[in-house]
């Protein structure tokens, strides 16, 4: 089994209100997009990953790519304006048809095993995402008052990576972009184009550093991962 991985940098970290790209605070020394990066850099089954990044820190992610070693690394692209538009320049940079699995650089606390199960699942369906379930109640809420509660037994917080066959995504992406539809996560293009998406339970550990309190669980994971060694 094997796939490629686009790993997305392009962001510019307003939430996490760090005065930079989140990507680059560092965690034990390194930045995050190197957690990130070496997940899958010492996957043997990435054969290759497209790093999608800020346009004004090309220059810095070479470097950064240089500096690490980081030998899978087989093409870094500018982003778009948002998400979806720096998975679209990512997808753009493959043209080999397979499996490729997108995943939030933000996100360097992925596990491997976990990894490869959603690659099975993907290979198998055609579409699938990490995910875990909602451990708070959610509410609908307009203009400050609660409209219903959402019945908690069906929802699921995504994550990524989001895999998929690669002809398929990059039609999607094609398509939104034609319609000017925009989704928060890949899977909702899927989603919203017909496409069958499986879910395979992750682990709540696969964060997504967004805002500065995500950092004390970051550092938490860390701790917990010297302690195990
Ligand atoms: N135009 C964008 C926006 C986001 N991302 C990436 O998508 C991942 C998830 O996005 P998010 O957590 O929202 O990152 P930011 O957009 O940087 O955060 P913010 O919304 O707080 O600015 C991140 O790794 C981010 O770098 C990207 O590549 N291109
Ligand atoms: C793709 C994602 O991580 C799935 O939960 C999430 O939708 C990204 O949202 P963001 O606002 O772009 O961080």
């Amino acid at each position: 089994m094997e796939y490629k991985a686009i790993v997305l940098a392009a962001g510019q970290g307003k939430r996490m209100n760090a005065g930079k790209n989140k990507q680059w605070i560092e965690l034990e020394g390194m930045p995050v997009i190197a957690h990130t990066i070496k997940v899958f850099e010492n996957d043997p089954w990435c054969s290759g990953i497209i790093l999608v990044g800020n346009e004004r820190e090309m220059r810095l992610l070479e470097e950064f790519r240089q500096f690490y070693g980081y030998k899978k690394i087989e093409n870094i692209v500018p982003g778009g304006k948002e998400r979806q538009d720096s998975v679209y320049e990512g997808l753009k940079a493959l043209d080999d048809d397979g499996l490729v699995l997108i995943h939030d650089g933000a996100r360097p606390f992925v596990a491997e095993k976990d990894i490869h199960s959603l690659a099975e699942k993907a290979d198998e369906t055609g579409a699938a995402v990490l995910a875990v379930p909602v451990k708070d109640t959610i509410k609908h809420i307009k203009e400050g008052q609660v409209t219903h509660t959402m019945d908690r037994s069906s929802l699921w917080a995504a994550q990524t990576p989001q895999a998929f066959r690669l002809s398929v995504i990059k039609k999607f992406h094609t398509r939104a972009a034609a319609d000017g539809w925009l989704g928060t996560d890949d899977a909702s293009l899927a989603e919203k184009y017909g496409e069958a998406v499986a879910v395979v339970e992750g682990d709540y550990r696969n964060i997504k550093l967004t805002t500065a309190d995500d950092l004390l669980f970051a550092k938490a994971i860390l701790r917990e991962r010297q302690e195990e060694q």
